[in-house]
């Protein structure tokens, strides 16, 4: 018996969904038939204190010999995002979803180049699906040799409509040639692309390195990437939900 997840279900030929329609619910993935539910066909150091272009000239700081000078109040040992909440003024309809796991189903491509880190990706974010809610079945995990093979796969995976959201992982580390601005560009708007194409979820989880060693501070970008799938999955399940009111 497969059990039923909520899945996105867009178009017209298909019922819509709510907490009303629920009865209507097309049955979600029989996973059982996949073995751990594995698609396949699969095979650290402390932070800069300034991130900058090597050869920025105009940002480097001069050898001068002498001990360096404290950091200003304005520049931190690791960069840290604007603090605070979203606040939206009072007296408007708000429209907004909560990384909740429960009868959803999510799909993981990850890629398998620079596997220790996808590795620590992959576990982040399987921790995330289980704190969240998500059903060890309702998982399937597609592995993929790089980061340009995820959007094929998030693309396939979303087109079978049966995932609530698409998790993509992988990691980006800068070579010496143009190369890793090909994989990467590619990367991130393939997978914004097959999100927009399919109406499906899919988040971004995946590293662009400068360095290796940038990887270590990183890898609950895994968790971050569940919690934003699951969070647009029920914004677009409630927003269904308020148009079919
Ligand atoms: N250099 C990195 C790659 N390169 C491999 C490509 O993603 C791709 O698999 C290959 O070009 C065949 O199509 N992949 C990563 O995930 N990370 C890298 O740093
Ligand atoms: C993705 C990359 O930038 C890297 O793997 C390629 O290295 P390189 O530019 O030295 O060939």
């Amino acid at each position: 018996m497969s059990e039923r997840f909520d899945t996105p279900q867009w178009g017209g030929d298909v019922p819509r969904r709510g907490a009303a329609d629920e009865a209507q619910e097309p049955d979600g993935p029989d996973l059982e038939a996949a073995a751990e539910n594995v698609l396949e066909g699969w095979p650290e150091s402390d932070e800069p204190v300034i991130d900058r272009e090597p050869d920025d000239e105009a940002a480097a700081v001069p050898d001068t010999g002498e001990p360096a000078a404290p950091l200003a109040d304005h520049v931190s040992a690791t960069m840290e995002h604007a603090p605070g909440e979203l606040t939206v003024p009072p007296g408007f309809a708000v429209l907004e979803g909560q990384p909740v796991g429960e009868r959803r189903a999510v799909g993981i491509v990850v890629a398998r180049f620079n596997g220790d880190v996808t590795t620590r990706l992959l576990e982040s974010a399987l921790a995330e699906l289980e704190t969240r809610g998500v059903a060890r079945g309702a998982i399937t995990v597609m592995p993929v040799p790089g980061a340009f093979e995820l959007p094929l796969a998030a693309m396939a995976l979303a087109k079978t409509r049966r995932f609530a959201c698409i998790v993509a992982l992988g990691c980006v580390i800068r070579g010496d040639t143009p190369h890793f601005d090909y994989v990467s560009g590619e990367t991130a708007s393939g997978l914004q692309l097959a999100a927009i194409e399919t109406g499906v979820p899919v988040a971004f989880g995946v590293l662009t390195l400068d360095r290796a060693d940038q990887a270590d501070s990183r890898v609950d970008k895994g968790a971050e990437a569940v919690r934003t799938g699951l969070e647009m999955a029920d914004v677009f399940a409630n927003l269904r939900a308020a148009a079919a009111r």
